[in-house]
């Protein structure tokens, strides 16, 4: 019987990686597959592999393709390029509408600002806010020769998300598992990132399907979450905490937004959603308690106009909000 190139393709396709646990397709693609009489060659391009790992991978494909009929097995194996990365930061939360996209903002730009290399990806591909965030909404992604995104550059800051990528933002994005999967594995590896001291990754609210996809798709090291003080926004909050937990993501730690408004006419400080729920929330997880945000008019018209709030005249408090907590980030990673 010949070998069909199809029989082929679909043991690559159910081939596992040792050591990784993860299928093939998982951690590559399939560059070509050419059979001709018994001689196979497989064309692979994959994630940097040590060479154990390697060579365990090339004898397993062997055996299986060997019960096909197949005698001589040649490979042409090429590696991907990963990012030069040296932090990668996803920013969480329990509930929707808590600023996580304003914080990832406001962090962001305060980084850029000492000096850091610093990018944002926009994982929140079913509601993309991080281009409106930056007035970066009309903006189209170039596109070099070996076929990668070169990010959007806006206040020091390099951007990649769908919501460049899509005609309307405003028509919700259904798609579902492998294929939010690819997607955000290209907005990660497809893209020109250069060298970056920081990525941060802003992730949808809850702890659905994204949050795992980037853990397994990206060497992500550290989570932050941000909550409102409101005990139900702080319950969630504890989810997305225990997630990062089991996925081996190091939380480095809780922002407070929305902590309190203060008039700006008689001063006096109103805790509009409660007090002190993210601090507690900290304390009982034994993660630090990284700072927290007031509400602030300019913080909403920032979002609104393109214009992060860091960068806003004679909004200080917001200001050294965001620097305190860049600098406590600082403390743990550098
Ligand atoms: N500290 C703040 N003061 C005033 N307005 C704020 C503050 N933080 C966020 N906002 C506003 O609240 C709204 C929601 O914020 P944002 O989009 O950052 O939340 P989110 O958690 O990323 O939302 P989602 O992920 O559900 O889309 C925006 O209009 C934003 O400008």
């Amino acid at each position: 019987m010949p070998i069909l190139q199809t029989q082929v393709i679909d043991v690559l396709k159910t081939t596992y990686v040792p050591k990784l646990k993860k299928l093939l397709l998982n951690i590559g693609s399939i560059d070509g597959v050419e059979v001709i009489g018994n001689k196979v060659n497989v064309a692979l391009r994959l994630n940097p592999l040590d060479e154990e790992t390697l060579e365990q991978l090339k004898q397993i494909i062997i055996q299986r393709l060997t019960r096909l009929g197949a005698e001589v097995v040649d490979f042409e194996i090429t590696f991907k390029e990963t990012p030069k990365i040296k932090h990668i930061i996803a920013i969480g939360s329990g509930k929707g509408g808590v600023g996580k996209s304003t914080v990832t903002t406001n962090l962001a730009v305060a980084l850029a600002n000492l000096s850091y290399k610093v990018g944002i990806m926009d994982a929140d591909i079913y509601g993309p806010n991080i281009p409106k965030m930056f007035g970066a909404e009309q903006e189209l992604p170039k596109v070099t020769e070996t076929r990668k995104m070169i990010p959007i550059e806006k206040f020091g800051v390099k951007l990649i998300s769908i919501g460049f990528l899509i005609e309307d933002p405003s028509t919700p994005v259904i798609w579902r598992g492998p294929l939010v999967t690819k997607a955000l594995e290209q907005l990660y590896e497809d893209v020109e990132w250069g060298e970056l001291d920081f990525l941060f990754v802003d992730l949808p609210p809850g702890t659905g399907d994204v949050a795992l996809t980037i853990a397994q798709t990206l060497p992500t090291q550290y989570g932050i979450i941000v909550t409102t003080p409101q005990s139900v926004s702080v319950l969630d909050a504890s989810k997305a905490l225990n997630m990062f937990k089991q996925m081996n993501i190091e939380v480095l730690g809780i922002i407070e937004n929305m902590a309190y408004f203060k008039c700006p006419h008689c001063g006096v400080k109103t805790e509009i959603f409660g007090a002190g729920g993210g601090k507690k929330l900290a304390e009982n997880n034994d993660v630090p308690f990284l700072g927290s945000v007031p509400l602030e008019v300019q913080v909403r018209e920032g979002g609104d106009n393109g214009i992060p709030s860091f960068f806003i005249e004679g909004n200080s408090e917001v200001k050294d909000a965001f620097t305190k907590i860049s600098n406590e980030i600082l403390k743990f990673i550098k």
